[in-house]
């Protein structure tokens, strides 16, 4: 019996002497599970002390925990079984010691993996693997509320034309709050299982809070780090999950790697594994040249997250192995052989909702190819099945594109992911992949994807940049003038939101915060009451998760504001005519992912008349109610468009505009958290309207310059000069394109910075060209609050006397009303930004 035991850790631990290994089990009362667990954290440390030189500086170490272990663990072995263990090193320079591997005459080697460390050294960046990783109560509760699931199934699907069924049990499980069941049809491994989606339960709700908090984190770190990938997303969501059983060791999931059809390319996949411990194995798609191709066995303890990181799939195959063995199994006290695996996935709701239909009228299937050498690395979508060898399928066939991040901003309509021609496809290369590397080398393959994938640069410059058109300083005099009573001040000024490098930065930052916000409002229920049952619920331990879950919950409890609602993808009027128009379904030429129309046929966007004489509210008004009455496809692109960055694009699009343009306005204040309900679509008619009836006030109307080279004739009323002015402003924005966005916000106090800067020097702001300070970062804003905090150099006396000196300021402007809109052309990639305010003077 003890034998038997002593082999299966030695087959675990090969390095390590068997008298040591036997006083482990006998420390451990014959326990070979907890015998597996101790040495696992011996050897992580051990490893540490091994390879202290080769790590890099930034790597985290852990703090020795069992130290009669570690000590007692390099006794037992030998210098080469020192060096044996994985380590950075992957040939030992002198060639006498061997690799932690098993290997029997004629087979694949295996590697065992069985630290966090050592799967690192080998598999990363594409797996990691982290013990412990929910509190020991919320793992044990998911474990046997999954384990008792009534819905289990085995999964149907096709292998080369043959029927399978698979000898484990799944189901799967959604996050109604992400609107999962509401998603379009949902394919998984050949099988529609959108109606058999399961809600989270409260447990599965905090495991996804829980996740999507570590790999946002790890995207953060990526950021820092600039080791994204071309194709990630930045943002990961735990929207659906996948529960595999496994009741038996005979149990298994075969070689495969997880489908990118909805995940879509360089996606994280979470894997938390419960119960019995089961090996995950897992090996490279292609041999590597020069390189044996071995398979990595991981053993998956109860409560340990195995991550798979962009690129895994593309990659990489992976299993569980069924077993006629016990070294295979390691059983759980409480649940015995069984074992339960929660595969978390983020399915895209563009992907979902946008992917390619073949002729058999279907979605279709994205893979990456990666056994020919020349073709390796690139994307590709075919008929699910014909994928399937299933007969009747069809050979539809279309390379994918995807927004890649290295290649700056997104495309503003990048809704079709295919397309016919080969050097619009989405590559990507294996930074490892010599192979391919040296191909592209030697053909001079003008592929445009030589570049190293796992680098991006972001530029740390900007621009959000001011337009100074010579006579919108006309239209700011007209807007700025005396009357008896008061001091108006108003004016117009244009941005281009042509952005580069760093603006790109400074955009993602807003978009995360305002995923922050969704994600805050609607997890925040949850949460209140798992904290509120945490004597039951989440215990104490681990210390870090805890603290972790009480931070995010004081965060949540300070987003200031309105409830959201989930970020249930519906895709607008708008967006959805855009991609639709742009793609092939209709027929058309596709004219390129961002939807800019070649002629006028191929899009709904208006070809607008460049001017308009004498204009004013009701020719506008009139032009567009004649064109929507007279020519159906040329429809009011933002016709029922309604302002919601939270879940729309281009709104989200917009907000940022509008946050950079506010910020490079009024520097001193800083408008990245602005709540996005200060902004709300407005007709032109109506600011036209508004900002003339206030012009009716102006007794000065005439001395307003005639410089400009504009009829005069114009000049010669006010009446006529609201026209005037309109036609310039409408000269640079094309109104017939523009979407319109009223600005009400509560606190106006940044008027006060604004005047004292304006009366203090410059008048002549609007002729210098402006760029945007994006600095500092959401995060780094974030960093000084709690510098800020942290400094109590002031009493809170001092403080109250401050604001109270800023109070007074602001009172001591007498703002009457204010104004302020934009107005955004996005085919100009043009905003103007249009206020005007009353004080007494
Ligand atoms: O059970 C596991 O750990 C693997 C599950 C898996 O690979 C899958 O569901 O795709
Ligand atoms: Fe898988």
């Amino acid at each position: 019996m003890t034998e038997a035991k002593i082999r299966e850790l030695k087959d675990l631990f090969p390095s390590i002497d068997d008298t040591f290994l036997l006083e482990i089990l006998l420390s451990c009362d014959g326990s070979l599970n907890q015998a597996v667990l101790l040495l696992n954290e011996s050897v992580a440390q051990d490893l540490e002390a091994n390879t202290i030189d080769e790590k890099p500086a930034q790597t985290k170490r852990r703090k020795l925990k069992s130290s009669v272990y570690q000590s007692s663990l390099s006794l037992f072995m030998s210098p080469s079984q020192t060096a044996a263990l994985p380590s950075k090193n992957p040939e030992p320079p002198n060639g006498n010691t061997k690799p932690d591997v098993q290997k029997a005459p004629g087979k694949t080697k295996t590697i065992h993996l069985c630290t966090e460390e050592a799967i690192e050294t080998k598999l990363s960046p594409y797996i990691s693997f982290h013990r412990n990783f929910l509190p020991p109560d919320l793992a044990e509760r998911l474990l046997f509320f999954l384990n008792k699931n009534e819905a289990y199934s085995n999964r149907r699907f096709y292998l080369f034309g043959q029927k399978c069924m698979s000898n484990h049990d799944n189901v799967m499980f959604g996050s109604s709050n992400d609107g999962v069941t509401e998603k379009a049809e949902i394919i998984y491994n050949g099988r529609s299982v959108s109606n058999n989606i399961q809600p989270y339960n409260d447990d599965l709700s905090i495991l996804q809070v829980l996740v999507e908090d570590f790999i946002n984190r790890e995207i953060e770190k990526q950021i820092e780090e600039h080791t994204l990938t071309p194709f990630q997303l930045l943002q990961w969501r735990g929207d659906i999950c996948n529960v595999n059983r496994y009741q038996t060791k005979e149990n298994n999931l075969d070689w495969h790697s997880d489908r990118l059809s909805y995940i879509g390319p360089h996606n994280f996949i979470a894997s938390m594994s419960l119960g019995a411990t089961r090996h995950f194995k897992i090996r490279r798609q292609y041999p590597v040249k020069q390189n044996p191709n071995p398979i990595y066995s991981i053993p998956l303890p109860h409560n340990t997250l195995l991550l798979m990181r962009p690129g895994c799939q593309e990659e990489f195959k992976h299993c569980i192995m069924g077993s006629k063995q016990p070294i295979d199994l390691y059983p759980d006290p409480k649940i015995g052989e069984t074992r339960i695996n929660v595969t978390m996935r983020y399915y895209r709701d563009d992907l979902v909702n946008y992917r390619p239909k073949c002729d058999c009228g279907i979605n279709m299937v994205l893979r990456r190819s990666y056994k020919d050498v020349k073709l390796r690395g690139r994307y590709f979508w075919s008929c699910e099945a014909g994928y399937a060898k299933i007969e009747g399928g069809c050979k539809k066939f279309y390379w994918a594109k995807f927004h890649d991040n290295s290649k700056g901003e997104m495309e503003e309509d990048l809704m079709v992911f295919y397309t016919e021609k080969a050097d619009e496809c989405s590559i990507w290369v294996a930074d490892e992949d010599s192979e391919k590397k040296q191909y592209l080398q030697e053909t001079e393959n003008n592929l445009g994807d030589t570049r190293t994938p796992f680098t991006l640069v972001y530029l740390y410059t900007t621009t959000m940049k001011f337009i100074d058109e010579f006579d919108i300083e006309l239209v700011n005099q007209a807007l700025t003038f005396d009357t008896s009573d008061a001091s108006i001040k108003g004016g117009c000024d244009l941005f281009t939101t042509k952005s580069v490098g760093k603006d790109k930065k400074f955009y993602k930052s807003l978009e995360k915060h305002l995923d922050q916000m969704l994600q805050d409002n609607n997890t925040n229920e949850v949460l209140a009451r798992s904290i509120a049952d945490a004597g039951a619920g989440l215990s104490l331990s681990p210390p870090r998760l805890w603290e972790e879950l009480q931070q995010r919950m004081r965060r949540r409890s300070s987003v200031a504001g309105p409830i959201y609602q989930r970020p249930v993808f519906k895709p607008t009027p708008h967006t959805k005519g855009r991609s639709y128009s742009t793609g092939k379904e209709n027929g058309r030429e596709n004219n390129g992912a961002n939807g800019h129309a070649n002629g006028k046929d191929s899009t709904p966007y208006v070809s607008p008349p460049k001017s308009f004489t004498n204009l004013d509210i009701e020719t506008i008004s009139e032009h567009r109610r004649s064109r929507r009455g007279s020519n159906q496809s040329n429809y009011d692109p933002f016709e029922n468009f309604e302002f919601d960055p939270l879940n729309d694009p281009l709104s989200r699009k917009i907000y940022c505009y509008v946050i950079a343009i506010l910020n490079a306005l009024y520097p001193d204040h800083d408008f990245s958290e602005l709540e996005p309900s200060t902004l709300s679509v407005v007709l032109l008619d109506e600011i036209i309207a508004n900002i003339n009836s206030i012009l009716i006030t102006n007794p000065n109307a005439s001395n307003i310059s005639t410089d400009a080279g504009l009829n005069p004739n114009n000049l010669s009323s006010l009446g006529s000069s609201k026209s005037w002015m309109w036609e310039i402003v409408n000269s640079h924005m094309d109104f017939e394109d523009c979407l319109c966005l009223k600005f009400g916000p509560d606190d106006q106090s940044f008027l006060v910075d604004d005047d004292l800067q304006s009366s203090a020097s410059s008048p002549e702001r609007a002729e210098t060209p402006m760029t945007v300070n994006v600095q500092p970062q959401v995060d780094d804003l974030m960093e000084m609050d709690m510098e800020m905090d942290d400094a109590y150099g002031e009493t809170p006396q001092d403080i109250a006397a401050e604001s109270a000196i800023i109070d007074d300021l602001y009172d001591g402007l007498n703002i009457l009303w204010s104004m302020f809109y934009f107005i955004y052309n996005k085919k100009r990639k043009r905003v103007a930004f249009v206020y005007i305010n009353s004080r007494t003077s």
